[in-house]
């Protein structure tokens, strides 16, 4: 029978990087994670693409999807809700693949009651200071709901202690190989083969 896939959340404060990082990592040919596309109520940014960076919803059709009960876990993130269709994370988990979740920890506290075995890795910026620089930079919030955001990372970054590696984000090419390293070695544990050994025999 084939193994489950392994759920790997990533969660840390807006603005830390998790998109950047998330980002580089399905850009490298050898990854094998499917990444789960979140629904939310926030207006696009420039350049964001329905059904590629959000499936963007309206509040009222949010709300109809928390009532048919479509989502895995959903959260009220300053000001707008962001969920995360539960049929695509449970079909291919049973699929043998691995399901990557981009998510706030409201969020990831709920899937951690559904999936106690998922892996769930924070990401830390340098600093408060750098964390600042870093959404203030990227430019796509007014200032308001940059406080705001701020606030809400000061309590986030509290609930480090929830999840199983804290990774720092100083370089993104190194918070993702710490990711990558941190997926196999946790597939070593369960299986006790790493995840390449595991291909090359099923190819055979
Ligand atoms: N290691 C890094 N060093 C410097 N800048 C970075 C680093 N990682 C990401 N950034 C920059 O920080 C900004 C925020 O990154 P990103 O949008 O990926 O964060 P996020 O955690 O996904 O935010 P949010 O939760 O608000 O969506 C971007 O402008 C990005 O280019
Ligand atoms: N609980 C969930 N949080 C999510 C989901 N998708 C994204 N997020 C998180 O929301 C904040 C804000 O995102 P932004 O795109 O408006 O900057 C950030 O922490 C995301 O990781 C989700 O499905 N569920």
């Amino acid at each position: 029978m084939k193994e489950k896939g392994l759920l790997i959340v990533l969660s840390g404060p807006s603005g830390v990087g998790k998109g950047t990082v998330r980002k580089e990592i399905f850009s490298q040919p050898d990854t094998a994670f499917e990444y789960s596309i979140s629904m939310t109520t926030r207006q696009p940014r420039e350049g964001e693409v329905d059904g590629v960076d959000y499936f963007f919803k309206s509040r009222k059709e949010f709300e109809s999807l928390i009532q048919q009960d479509k989502l895995l876990e959903y959260a009220e993130f300053v000001g707008n809700y962001y969920g995360t269709p539960v049929d695509y994370v449970k079909e291919t988990l049973e699929s043998g693949k691995d399901v990557f979740l981009e998510i706030e920890v409201q969020g990831a506290r709920q899937v951690r009651e559904k999936f106690p075995d998922g892996l769930f890795i924070f990401l830390v910026p340098p600093s408060l200071s750098e964390l600042k620089n870093r959404i203030v930079t990227r430019g796509t919030e007014p200032e308001h709901v940059i406080n705001n955001r701020m606030t809400v990372a000061k309590e986030e970054i509290e609930m480090m202690n929830l999840y199983d590696y804290v990774v720092e984000n100083d370089q993104v090419e190194l918070a993702c190989d710490r990711i990558n390293s941190i997926v196999v070695a946790e597939h070593c544990r369960r299986t006790r083969v790493e995840p390449r050994y595991i291909k090359m025999l099923e190819a055979e």
